[in-house]
């Protein structure tokens, strides 16, 4: 059955997911803020910035119009950037109420909430009446837009508290090529999500200061013990840590050249400013915002958080990489079987 899906965000992940939608027969109309690119989408079927040299299927629709994006559709998919999340709720809320409709509503967007460390299906929860959608479910997992949209095998996590939502967005999004899993831990999920991509950040920098396997092998590891750490704290299952949207999307974004994340730490390793890698990059890097965010979570719920704080201080306080990699080896003998330690 033919179902129709507004997705929000004429980006990288949002057009592709979009693509995949058409391509599993489905309606899907991109909404989005830039005529530019909404208006290649529509009428040139391409996005050269985000895409460049992908033709896209003809079905798929964009609009700039909100309420024509939304009018029908079963499910309102949001894939913007996390700190653009609680606005576009908000205009999503008022047509919704204007509507008088309730779809699924899901989150394809990695990162906290700066202004109040909240995790994106919670900004989204607090904006939109519980009246006006029908579930609320977080899709994640390892997953380059770039390899996606050429059919490479994908695997990804849809969570949410309500099982029959899930499984509804499972089988709207898998095919041949796309392979989804449920999990009822959206906590974990969305952490894990998030927390994957400030670790990337010091991956690359370790990249661009011509570190080895074994120093990335150090960062990946003891980066996910302490993903884990906070995410147990704020109330997730230890065990998501080890699937797709912690451990599985940690691998793909600390060892590819497609991640955003591992490139702007590869550019910082190489001696850029992060000003000037911003500017250039011309697209979303998750991990410097969300580094602030595990920065004051830290403190607040006393949780330790070497790398990341270190990956913040290099962000934040013009450390010098190479004195934080020292200090961090400097720290006092420690037991690998201890997972709950607090800051010091
Ligand atoms: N690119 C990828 O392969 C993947 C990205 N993600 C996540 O998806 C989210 C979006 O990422 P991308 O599509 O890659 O970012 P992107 O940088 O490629 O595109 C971001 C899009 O959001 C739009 N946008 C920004 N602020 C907006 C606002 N206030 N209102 C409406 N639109 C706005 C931009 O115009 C642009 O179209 C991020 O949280 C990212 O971590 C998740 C999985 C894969
Ligand atoms: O989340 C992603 C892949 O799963 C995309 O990572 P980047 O945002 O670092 O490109």
């Amino acid at each position: 059955m033919t179902t129709k899906i507004a997705v929000l965000g004429s980006g990288s992940w949002g057009t592709v997911l979009g693509e995949l939608l058409v391509k599993n027969g489905h309606e899907a109309v991109i909404w989005g803020r830039s005529e530019r690119e909404i208006q290649q989408i529509q009428s040139e079927h391409q996005n050269t910035h985000y895409l460049p040299g992908i033709k896209l299927n003809p079905n798929l629709k964009a609009t700039t119009d909100l309420e024509s994006a939304l009018q029908g559709a079963a499910a309102v998919l949001f894939v913007i950037p996390t700190k653009a999340i609680r606005h576009v709720a908000q205009q999503v809320a008022q047509v919704l109420h204007k509507q008088q409709q309730s779809p699924i509503l899901i989150s394809a967007t990695k990162g906290l909430e700066q202004t109040t460390n909240e995790r994106v299906s919670e900004v989204i929860a607090s904006v939109i009446p519980r009246a006006n959608y029908a579930g609320l479910v977080v899709l994640s997992g390892p997953s380059h837009a770039e390899e996606v949209v050429r059919e490479d095998i994908t695997t990804l996590t849809v969570a949410s508290t309500d099982a029959a939502s899930a499984q509804w967005v499972q089988s709207i999004f898998m095919n041949h090529y796309f392979r989804l899993y449920t999990n009822a831990d959206v906590v974990g999920v969305e952490i894990g999500a998030a927390l994957k991509n400030v670790i990337a950040i010091g991956a690359g920098a370790l990249v661009g200061l011509d570190y080895g396997d074994n120093a990335k092998a150090a960062l990946m590891t003891r980066g996910l013990a302490e993903m884990t750490r906070m995410g147990v704290a704020l109330g997730a299952q230890p065990l998501t840590f080890s699937g797709l949207s912690a451990l599985g999307d940690l691998i793909v974004t600390c060892t590819s050249p497609h991640s955003r994340n591992w490139r702007a730490g590869r550019s910082l390793g190489q001696g850029q400013s992060l000003e000037h890698i911003l500017t250039t990059m011309g697209m979303a890097v998750e991990g410097v915002y969300t580094a602030k965010t595990v920065h004051d979570l830290s403190i607040a719920r006393n949780i330790d958080m070497p790398i990341s704080e270190a990956i913040y201080q290099v962000l934040y306080a013009h450390q010098n990489i190479q004195s934080v990699i020292a200090q961090m080896m400097q720290r006092h003998a420690k037991s690998e079987n201890e997972l709950m330690r607090t800051r010091n």
